[in-house]
């Protein structure tokens, strides 16, 4: 039987103008892959906040297995420009996540680490890039290289794909499977866009104002997203 890494339960959230998630239930087992898909403004990124303990939910639970300080994270954002002008390569960018010590330099193990990410994400060849001015597939690559350093056991993508063109949003996404099928990383991934939703993942959720569905994503009816996203 599958194991949950989270069990999510009768989340309800609520800012003073109105009610945003509304009793909602899902869960994520570990190599789970999935889609989140829903109309702007459904609560998207609300769930994937009080996932990562940073808003409270007014009534319901997130269970993490084994617990929340033991579960690793990795977050992968949307798209942004990054300054021309931003100092570190690719390299350092993503060794950012290896700091946990007050030391400037990395350890031998931390380099391995590094050396190994560098290579698995395909970004041994312009890891000493500025990433300022690095393509808009690579910074986000460069994002997911960070996320992945230190073998997490979810990894959140928050619409990394939004605004990268069709070659580049799969080429992310294989990388992404590789990691899922591999190493068995579960993956939340949110989006608008049903063809990788659906493509990539095993599992979804479709969240509408207040009520939600989710099931094995061969039960996914795109009529359903459709009359979601234009309700
Ligand atoms: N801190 C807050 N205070 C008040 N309202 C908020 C706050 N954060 C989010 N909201 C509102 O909650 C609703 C859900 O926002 P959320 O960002 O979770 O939606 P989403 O589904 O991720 O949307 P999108 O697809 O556009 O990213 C929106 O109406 C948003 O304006």
């Amino acid at each position: 039987m599958s194991e949950p890494v989270l069990d999510i339960k009768n989340l309800t959230v609520a800012f003073p103008d109105h009610l945003v998630l509304n009793d909602l239930s899902v869960q994520l087992n570990k190599g789970d892959f999935l889609s989140v898909v829903g109309q702007n403004g459904v609560g998207k990124t609300t769930l994937v906040r009080v996932i990562l303990h940073q808003l409270a939910p007014q009534k319901g639970s997130v269970t993490y297995t084994p617990n929340f300080k033991q579960m690793k994270i990795g977050y992968v954002p949307q798209f942004r420009n990054i300054d021309e002008e931003y100092p570190l390569s690719i390299r350092d960018f993503v060794g950012l996540n290896l700091h946990d010590s007050h030391l400037s330099w990395l350890s031998k193990n931390e380099r391995k680490k590094l050396n190994r990410i560098i290579k698995d994400t395909n970004l041994e060849s312009i890891q000493n890039t500025p990433l300022g001015e690095a393509s808009g597939g690579e910074k986000q690559k460069a994002y997911l290289a960070q996320a992945l350093i230190n073998d997490p056991d979810l990894l959140i993508l928050d619409e990394s794909t939004a605004s990268l063109d069709s070659v580049r949003k799969f080429e992310l996404l294989d990388l992404v499977q590789e990691f899922n099928v591999h190493q068995n990383v579960s993956v939340l991934f949110i989006t608008h866009d049903i063809e990788l939703a659906q493509k990539y993942a095993n599992q979804y959720l479709l969240m509408r104002h207040g009520s939600y569905e989710s099931g094995p994503i061969s039960q996914f009816k795109e009529a359903d997203l459709e009359e979601a996203e234009h309700a």
